[in-house]
Parts: C-alpha cells; structure tokens; sequence
C-alpha cells in the first residue's frame, strides 16, 4: 500500500456529483499535482483529503490508518493551505502562530530563529495584524500556521495565485525542500511554474483523477506541462 491512498471518494452538492469516484496514491518524498479546469472539484478533493469537509463515500488512508473513520488522522499527516487564507485578521502575526502552535510542544520563537518559521521572513512582522499584511505575506504565514504541527503532508490549493514573482519563486524553493526531506505535497495549481515541482499530475474531469503518466517527471521536458494542459483542460458542463 502507498503511503497516501484515496479510494472512489464522491461528493455532491445538493443534487450535483462533484466528485465521482476520484482515486489516486502518493508517496513518502512525492510532489503531486493536481489540475482541471475552474469547477470541476480540486479544492472540494483537498478539502476532504484535509479532513476541512466529508466525502460521502470512498476511503482515504494516511500510511494505512483509514483517515475516513479515525478522523484524527488527519490533523496528524495533514497540514491544509486552502484558497482562501485562514487566518484571523484582527490578530497579529504572532498570535495566528500561536493559535496553530498550542499543543505542539514546540516554541514559535525557536521555529523562527533558525527553526522551520525563518524560511517565511515573518519575524519582521511578528507584530503586525494580519488585516495590514501584503497577499504575499498572509500567504506565507498560511503556509507557516500549515506546517506549524510538522506535518507529513501539506496539502495546497493553488498557493501561488496573486503572489508576486519573487515570493511564488520561494514558496516553490520551501516546497521543494519539504519534500526532499521525505514529506509529501499535494497540490492544486493552475500554474506551470509550481506544477514542474511535481514528480506526478493528476487531471480532474468528470469528478474523476486520471494520471498523465506521459508528464512524470522523468518522462516530461518542460515545454510538455503547458501543452498538455491546453489541450486536455476543458470547462465542464452544469446542468441547470
Ligand atoms: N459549498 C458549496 N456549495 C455548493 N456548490 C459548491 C460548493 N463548493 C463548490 N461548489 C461547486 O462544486 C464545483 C467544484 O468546485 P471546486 O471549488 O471544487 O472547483 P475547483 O476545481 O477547485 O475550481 P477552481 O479551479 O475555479 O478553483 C463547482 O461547480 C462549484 O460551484
């Protein structure tokens, strides 16, 4: 068994299949893309992968405990960095850490100095209440309150969006050494710049996650991830 398996999940909204039997797998030190076009169930997929929704049915296994019935498994694997930052905008820098850092055991001054925090430039901010942050910014600190449990597996939905060049640009250098360290990235990304950090891409459509087996990374030259998704990507029809 692989160390992230999901199993036929379905989800529907109101009288409308979302998702329709969506599998996949990954690895232990994997890096796994997500792509479809605008609608058609990548950030409903992440959301129940995170534990944030529930699926109706299907199975998801974090290294063989069934997340779908000990539903503590995910906070345990899983650290989620949804579209939408979820962070508390009245409070400062600091606090949304400590919101995420309580019962970690770990100390948020050790993580920024020299610790996990200080690849995200928050020191400097450390005061600052979230509602004055830049997007790039709220952005990291996203990431930062995501990891703040050291999960296994970080989990984003389109991170890049409306960052500019220079911090999409270390969003991918951290993601890229999170999982050289053995850690696992699942994400939904529009982006080819973020999707050439993936070893596999997944294509959603019909609800379903079909491999692109000929963009693994050992097959891919870079030109072929815009391409592809071109080609393959199509808007999907809504029944009134
Ligand atoms: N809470 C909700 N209630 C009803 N319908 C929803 C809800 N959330 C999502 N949907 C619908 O489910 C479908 C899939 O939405 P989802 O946000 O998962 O797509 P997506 O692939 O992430 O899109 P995008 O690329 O635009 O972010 C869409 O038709 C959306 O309108």
């Amino acid at each position: 068994m692989s160390f992230i398996e999901v199993r036929d999940i379905h989800k529907s909204y109101r009288r409308r299949e979302v998702l329709r039997g969506a599998s996949f797998y990954a690895e232990h030190g994997e890096c796994i893309g997500i792509v479809g076009a605008n609608g058609c169930g990548k950030s409903t997929l992440l959301g129940i992968l995170s534990g944030s929704s529930k699926a109706e049915s299907g199975h998801i296994f974090y290294d063989n405990h069934d997340a779908t019935k000990e539903r503590g498994t995910f906070l345990r694997y899983t650290g989620f960095v949804p579209q939408d930052n979820p962070l508390l905008s009245h409070l400062s820098v600091y606090d949304n850490l400590r919101f995420w850092y309580c019962e970690t055991g770990r100390r948020i001054d050790d993580d920024m100095a020299g610790g996990i925090l200080s690849r995200f430039g928050l020191d400097a901010y450390r005061s600052y209440d979230v509602s004055k942050l830049s997007g790039g910014m709220k952005k990291r600190l996203s990431i930062a309150c995501a990891i703040a449990r050291d999960p296994q597996v970080l989990i984003l939905d389109e991170p890049g969006a409306s960052l500019d060049i220079v911090c999409k640009e270390d969003i991918k250098n951290y993601l890229r050494s999170y999982v050289n360290t053995g850690n696992t990235v699942i994400i939904a990304s529009h982006e080819t710049g973020e999707l050439e950090l993936c070893d596999r891409i997944y294509l959603m459509a019909g609800g379903r996650l079909t491999e692109l087996e000929f963009l693994r990374r050992s097959v891919r030259s870079s030109a072929d991830i815009a391409d592809t998704l071109i080609r393959y990507i199509r808007i999907p029809e809504v029944r009134q």
